[in-house]
């Protein structure tokens, strides 16, 4: 079959299969040829001596995911789809708890065949695609940040391909910069992000479009706002003064802030975050008129979110010691989200907003240390 035509047809199947995703495409990226070896064969036993319950569920594959954001979200997919059908990945040790709460695997991104390997091994269907260096660790490391962020997105995306995955990779508020427009930034407008971190992220943005349009890719990403968590940390971004506060309020009444008191971001609980993450792979394919959107839920200043934090610790001392770096970012990016496109086509709504973010915040670190002082 010639590849333009076998290629057409697959992308006409992605575009139509809703539900899992777990239809194998037969797109060879890496070598731009149709190889028979990686069609799935209906006479192929191996493929089909699995359970009912087994195929009923997608087989996850998450990067990074010893990061902020890939164990809640391993916690919630487990909860959904069975806790072996979903595999945390990192180069980095996994904590006790983690290691034995569900399958750990070790997985270099940049490692092309060990990824693949591992795809094949497990039979993985769905990849969420994690692994990344953020806006302030990535400025201070743009060569690592390149290969990383730019690189490893792209044996990604071939092995997605190749063994007809359903992807999704996340981009950021940062895949905008001063020329966006910043209140409120909407889906389509000028990207010309100024971090490593924010060109790599409109560059994936792009390049999963692209084999969705080229190969079929069943491509998805949510532009996330920063994300705030109580029991998991930030990896090294601008929005991580929103995490920090809390844990400084609670453990020693005094808190620095390396932004403007007037520096406004757009910002989400990491429930709302990871509930999108899923609502968005689960949609049916026709639902979604984009495979790229924002998302939101709240924007405020670290004024704002002080004064939200004193209301429930009166004594919170407040100082700010402005980050040169992380100000020019943060100076950059939107203030507000418009994402009224993801509320529209698979019916996107946040659960939080500031008060409740603030006091599920205190309830979880102050809960959290009342149980190390006893102990
Ligand atoms: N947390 C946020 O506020 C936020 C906001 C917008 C978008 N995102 C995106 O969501 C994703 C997850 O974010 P996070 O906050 O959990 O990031 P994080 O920095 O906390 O974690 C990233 C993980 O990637 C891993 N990693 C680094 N190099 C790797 C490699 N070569 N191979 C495999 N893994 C490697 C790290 O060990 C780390 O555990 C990222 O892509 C990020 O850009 C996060
Ligand atoms: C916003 C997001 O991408 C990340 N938290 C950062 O600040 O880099």
């Amino acid at each position: 079959m010639p590849v333009v035509r076998a290629l057409t047809k697959v992308a006409k199947q992605a575009l139509l299969t809703p539900g899992c995703g777990c239809q194998v495409s037969a797109v060879a990226v890496r070598h731009v040829s149709f190889s028979p070896r990686q069609v799935t064969n209906a006479s192929d036993a191996s493929f089909h001596s699995v359970s009912f319950s087994e195929t009923d569920h997608p087989k996850v594959l998450i990067t990074g995911g010893l990061g902020q954001l890939g164990v809640g979200l391993a916690k919630l997919l487990r909860k959904r789809f069975g806790k072996n059908n979903v595999i945390l990945s990192d180069i980095r040790k996994p904590p006790t708890h983690v290691f034995h709460s569900g399958p750990f695997i070790y997985s270099d991104i940049l490692d092309y065949k060990n990824l693949r390997e591992i795809v094949v091994n497990n039979r993985i269907t769905w990849l969420v695609h994690y692994s990344a260096l953020l806006s302030a660790v990535g400025e201070a490391n743009v060569a690592l940040a390149r290969a990383v962020n730019i690189t490893g997105l792209h044996n990604i995306l071939d092995i997605a391909a190749e063994h007809g995955l359903r992807l999704f990779v996340p981009s950021t508020i940062g895949a905008f910069g001063p020329t966006s427009p910043r209140n409120p930034t909407p889906d389509l407008c000028v990207q010309r992000p100024r971090t490593i971190y924010g060109v790599s992220k409109v560059h994936a943005e792009l390049m999963g479009e692209y084999y969705h349009h080229r190969y079929g890719l069943d491509f998805r990403c949510l532009r996330y706002p920063g994300i705030i968590s109580a029991d998991s940390q930030p990896g090294g971004g601008t929005t991580d003064y929103a995490v920090q506060i809390f844990h400084d309020a609670v453990k020693t009444g005094k808190f620095e802030c390396n932004l403007k008191p007037d520096t406004r971001l757009p910002m989400m609980y990491i429930d709302d975050c990871l509930r999108a993450t899923l609502e968005v792979m689960e949609a049916p394919a026709e639902t979604l008129s984009m495979r790229t959107y924002n998302i939101n839920a709240m924007s405020f200043t670290p004024d704002e979110l002080a004064q939200e934090v004193q209301k429930q610790l009166p004594d919170l001392q407040l100082a700010y010691k402005i980050d040169p770096v992380r100000q020019a970012i943060a100076d950059s990016w939107p203030m507000n989200f418009d994402d009224s496109n993801a509320r529209n086509d698979w019916r996107w709504k946040h659960d939080y907003d500031l008060p409740e973010l603030v006091q599920t915040m205190l309830n979880f670190i102050g809960s959290e240390s009342q149980v190390a002082q006893v102990s």
